[in-house]
């Protein structure tokens, strides 16, 4: 068998529309590190605002989000730790703002288009965001800045979310 290549912790940054596949892939990135003996934590935009509910969706109220997790993400990475961040983080602003805080930053941009996201429709939210039930809904009523030069872009329509993560680990390999 061959030597498992030793990897650099980095901060991953999973940025896409709701729906894209973010917090699939990154949830089963996060058992492969930490199989191979890396300290690993996950941040998650949906279990970060169930604990700080006042997060609100406005570009200001995200754009702050975005800063005060990479803040922290930084800080982890800085200290060892593999920092898995999944978030829809929209705007180029606030995530330039994190790459420039962190050591060593990883843009993924999950490009799964609009139309299969809506297809998903995992917890039913595009649904209410055409109905008019809930605003300020990325994709629909509220804007998503692509990444332009992300380190790596996966568009999950096609392929198994074990292709997927296959995808992120052969990079960090390779890097
Ligand atoms: N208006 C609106 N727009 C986008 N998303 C919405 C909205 N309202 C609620 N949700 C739910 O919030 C999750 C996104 O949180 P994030 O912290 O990742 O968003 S952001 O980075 O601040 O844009 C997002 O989770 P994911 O579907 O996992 O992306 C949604 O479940
Ligand atoms: N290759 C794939 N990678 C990730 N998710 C996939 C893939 N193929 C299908 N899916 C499905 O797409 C949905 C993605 O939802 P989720 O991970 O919650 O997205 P996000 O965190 O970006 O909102 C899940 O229901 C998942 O099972």
């Amino acid at each position: 068998m061959s030597e498992e290549k030793k990897l650099k912790p980095a901060v991953l940054w999973f940025t896409g529309l709701s729906g894209s596949g973010k917090s699939t892939v990154s949830e089963r990135v996060s058992p492969v590190l930490k199989e191979r003996g890396y300290r690993v934590e996950h941040l998650d935009g949906d279990a970060i605002r169930d604990i700080f509910p006042k997060t609100g969706f406005s570009k200001e109220d995200r754009n702050a989000h975005i800063k005060r997790v990479g803040y922290l993400a930084s800080r982890l990475q800085a200290h060892g730790v593999f920092v898995i961040g999944s978030f829809i983080s929209p705007y180029k602003e606030s995530r330039d703002f994190v790459r420039n805080l962190c050591e060593d930053f990883v843009e993924i941009y999950i490009s799964t288009p609009l139309e299969e996201c809506e297809r998903r429709d995992v917890k039913g939210l595009y649904e209410k965001a055409r109905d008019g039930e809930i605003t300020q809904f990325t994709g629909i009523d509220d804007p998503y800045e692509a990444p332009e030069n992300p380190e790596l872009e996966i568009d999950t329509t096609d392929i198994t979310v074990d292709e997927a993560v296959e995808r992120v680990i052969q990079y960090l390999e390779e890097r």
